[in-house]
């Protein structure tokens, strides 16, 4: 029972998740733990590249951008998840892991540019990729850079991993009657404007017939089951 359904995948962390418990930041358990579940399916042979989102950080500085121009707001949330990636790959090589972060904006002291060709070398070598800055683009989130760089990698899903184990009729967090879908179709996640992922992100996913697997980055070994082709979170199709 060890061979993975996916050869590619496209991973999205959710930012938010590496909190932990504290107010804003990043938890040293939690950036562990999320990493030694990567490594797991790393080891499976699976090849990585994965997407950081920004919210833990974000949420630190939010107070500070409100009334702020909304683009100059973005782009701090972008660089946001530069911090984010720099983390996640720094922990990843302190587990055995090779990562490499590219960046969406220019900031090639800090990381290398993101060049589609230099990616996709680098996971045909086995090393797991960070897009960092989501889009590199304002009005856009990183959920919609996961399906973006998912498509232009050839990945055979996106799996979004977030503090929920999938999608649900009403955010779960403030309806306590919300269901859980096992399956649901693009049209109607954009069609019921089911929040857990934005609308652009679900759009790009369906027009490239590139499905997404929504579930939860808390629960210990969901991620390698999930590799496995085993029952988990909700798949959204076309
Ligand atoms: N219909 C829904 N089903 C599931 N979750 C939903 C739904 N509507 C809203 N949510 C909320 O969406 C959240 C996940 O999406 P969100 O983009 O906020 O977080 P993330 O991607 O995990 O974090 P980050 O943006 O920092 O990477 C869940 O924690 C949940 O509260
Ligand atoms: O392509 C992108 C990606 C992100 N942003 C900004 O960054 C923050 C953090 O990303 P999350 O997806 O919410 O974790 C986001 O709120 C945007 O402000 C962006 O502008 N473009």
């Amino acid at each position: 029972m060890t061979t993975p359904a996916y050869k590619r995948v496209l991973l999205k962390l959710s930012g938010e998740a590496l909190m932990g418990d504290d107010a804003y930041g990043i938890n040293r358990a939690t950036i562990e733990r999320m990493v030694a579940d990567v490594s797991e399916v790393a080891k499976m042979g699976v090849e990585l590249a994965i997407v950081i989102g920004g919210g833990n950080i974000f949420r630190g500085v939010a107070p500070g951008a409100q009334g702020m121009d909304r683009a100059t707001a973005d782009y701090m949330g972008m660089l946001a998840t530069v911090m984010n990636s720099l983390a996640l790959a720094d922990a990843m090589r302190q587990g055995g892991m090779t990562a490499r972060v590219m960046s969406a904006i220019g900031i090639e002291q800090v990381v290398e540019p993101y060049v589609r060709p230099k990616a996709l070398q680098y996971l045909e070598e086995g090393k797991i990729v960070v897009f960092a800055a989501g889009t590199g683009n304002p009005f856009f989130t990183t959920d919609t850079a996961a399906a973006l760089r998912g498509a232009e990698i050839g990945a055979e899903i996106v799996l979004k991993a977030t503090k929920v184990d999938g999608v649900y009729s009403a955010d779960p967090n403030k309806d306590a009657s919300a269901t859980r879908y096992s399956t649901i179709s693009f049209d109607e996640a954009i069609a019921k404007h089911l929040q857990v992922m934005d609308a652009t992100a679900f759009a790009l996913c369906r027009d490239q017939r590139l499905p997404i697997k929504v579930f939860s980055i808390t629960k210990p070994g969901a991620l390698k089951r999930l590799i496995l082709g085993e029952d988990e979170g909700t798949l959204v199709h076309v």
